[in-house]
């Protein structure tokens, strides 16, 4: 039987606690050997007019996830840019034969316009976190995937980036560890 990797990725730009809260039911519920948190280098589809470099992105999720049973990974810093999941997944294949891939309901929309998005559902177990987005039509997928049971959390990183440039709290909103130096960022 092979290990169960779990694998997070996103901008963490920056990091919030709907971030931590998706890690920690997903860990809850399904107990993987390893749970890596991978900061992307240069995220695929994302304007990069606002995003801090990697190495503040990847000092704030180690605080953010400091868990024991997270791993916070550079590997997307080291693999070719721009960071196709594909890529990651690839090269993560070489030691873990059984991964999950963790993203938000709102990625899972947008699945289709990955690179190479169906030779990633040939590697990986797609698992899903609930999550509102704009167009509240109706949407179905015709591959597999599994829905975690949890609570929607209304917290995304743009928010937080426009709250602090107009000078309101993000106190709660994410980690305090973090606080200082992203209010220093994103201002
Ligand atoms: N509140 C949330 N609920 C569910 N999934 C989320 C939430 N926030 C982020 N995610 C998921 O976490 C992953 C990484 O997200 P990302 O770092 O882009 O955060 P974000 O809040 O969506 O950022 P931004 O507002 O800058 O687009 C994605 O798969 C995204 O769907
Ligand atoms: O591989 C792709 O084409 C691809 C397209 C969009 C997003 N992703 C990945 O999905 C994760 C969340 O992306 P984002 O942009 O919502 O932070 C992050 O790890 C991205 O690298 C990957």
């Amino acid at each position: 039987m092979f290990a169960m990797l779990m694998l997070f990725g996103g901008s963490f730009n920056p990091p919030h606690i709907g971030h931590r809260i998706i890690a920690e039911i997903a860990y809850d519920e399904f107990k993987p050997d390893r749970f890596l948190i991978v900061p992307s280098k240069n995220p695929p589809h994302k304007s990069l007019d606002f995003i801090a470099n990697f190495d503040k992105r990847y000092s704030w999720c180690e605080k953010v996830f400091f868990e024991y049973y997270f791993e916070v990974s550079d590997i997307e810093n080291k693999l070719p840019s721009p960071s196709y999941t594909i890529r990651t997944i690839e090269y993560l294949s070489n030691f873990d034969k059984n991964i999950y891939l963790l993203i938000g309901e709102d990625s899972l929309k947008n699945f289709h316009k990955w690179y190479k998005w169906e030779e990633i559902l040939k590697k990986v177990k797609l698992v899903v976190y609930p999550r509102y987005f704009e167009e509240k039509k109706p949407y179905s997928v015709d591959f597999e995937y599994v829905k975690l049971e949890s609570p929607i959390v209304e917290i995304s990183s743009t928010d937080i980036r426009q709250r602090i440039k107009k000078g309101k709290t993000v106190k709660g909103l994410v980690d305090d560890k973090i606080i200082i130096e992203i209010s220093k960022e994103f201002s």
